[in-house]
């Protein structure tokens, strides 16, 4: 090993020493963002450990687990384990999860008016402590649980305006103004994918560190890819561009090689490959759906700021995906997302349709 590579081996890039050194670029920044989302990362160490043992709970039928149960349980685990993490940061003042019906509106004296705010506030009212509104789906693709596929959790961050007047409106915005937005896959490894609005970086969880490592720095998304994405079981129901979308990835007219169709059926798995390999995932609207399957704060948003971040795109076959407005908590859109030109042509389908029409 020569020496750079193995000075970096021993110069461990952690996700909060990566987060730190960010948010040190902005003089006003005083940790609270570090602090969120070291209580996030908590939560996905949790996850990460639940789901390795789930298999070998059933298996062995640990306690609780009847039938399965032990499975179908995780998902309310994890909601209750990220719940706690996020209010106990003390940074947290609504929280959206796919878990809970209503927004989970945290109590004023645990919105981070601890001790250390008070002195603050004394010192300058410039100076509390930012609040975040936290959207996440805290095991998302859990009906892949029982067959050991792939799952993960999904999070978008926003900066609450005035912490001492928190309404559902601090989380009904456009996801332009998302703070940062991540997921953490559990799979063959653990991996945790985050962007500050900074580019896009991927962390591996080291079991022997308990640590987040950096291992994906600066990810982008190739302007192209091979691979197009969708459960075709829908295909009968879908509009005029999605379906001659599919046919153009299949049989294209153009010269190009024809795509493959790869669809795992887990949003964070096959977003995920399609970030690293580029191509396009798409969850479009059909006849028995008119907006889709996947909810907009906390599927949609998150992975569009993602592909965005990482030079890709998002479309929802109407507009920018990050520029919708949710009008409810559990809105839904149709989603196109993936490398640039992949959905430039899906636009393209769309635009042109509109004019036909
Ligand atoms: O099975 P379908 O209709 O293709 O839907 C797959 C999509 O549903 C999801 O599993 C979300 O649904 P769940 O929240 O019910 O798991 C996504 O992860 C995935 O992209």
């Amino acid at each position: 090993m020569d020496h750079a590579a193995e000075a970096q081996r021993t110069d461990l890039m952690t996700i909060t020493r990566h987060v730190l050194n960010e948010q040190g670029r902005h003089p006003e920044s005083r940790g609270d963002f570090t602090i969120l989302l070291s209580h996030i990362v908590l939560g996905c160490k949790f996850v990460a450990s639940a789901v390795n043992k789930a298999g070998l709970a059933k298996l062995i039928g640990l306690a609780g687990d009847t039938n399965g149960e032990e499975q179908k349980k995780l998902d309310v685990l994890s909601n209750e384990v990220f719940v706690k993490a996020l209010v106990s940061s003390g940074r947290t003042c609504v929280l959206v999860s796919e878990e809970n019906e209503e927004a989970i509106i945290v109590d004023a004296p645990l919105r981070g008016n601890h001790e250390f705010d008070k002195i603050m506030v004394t010192v300058s009212s410039h100076q509390k402590l930012h609040g975040y509104c936290v959207c996440f789906d805290p095991l998302d693709g859990s009906s892949n649980i029982d067959c050991g596929v792939s799952i993960g959790t999904i999070f978008g961050i926003y900066m609450i305006k005035d912490k001492d007047n928190v309404t559902l409106d601090d989380v009904l915005q456009p996801g332009t103004d998302m703070l940062a937005a991540g997921y953490c896959m559990y799979g063959s490894s653990c991996t945790l994918v985050l962007s500050t609005g900074n580019g896009v970086n991927g962390f591996t969880l080291d079991p022997s560190l308990g640590e987040f490592i950096l291992t994906h720095p600066n990810i982008k998304i190739p302007n192209r890819g091979k691979i197009y994405s969708v459960n075709e079981g829908n295909a009968k129901n879908w509009d005029a561009p999605t379906a001659k979308f599919v046919e153009k990835c299949k049989f294209p007219q153009d010269g190009s090689p024809s795509k493959s169709l790869r669809y795992i059926g887990s949003m964070v798995a096959d977003v995920h490959r399609t970030l690293l390999y580029g191509g396009i995932f798409l969850y479009p609207a059909d006849q028995k759906s008119p907006n889709g399957k996947l909810r907009v704060l906390y599927e949609v948003f998150p992975m569009s700021f993602l592909m965005e971040q990482a030079g890709g795109q998002a479309f929802t076959g109407k507009q920018r995906a990050l520029e919708l407005v949710p009008r409810k908590i559990h809105d839904r859109s149709p989603i196109f997302l993936g490398s640039y030109d992949d959905v430039e042509d899906i636009k393209a389908l769309y635009a042109s349709e509109s004019i036909i029409g």
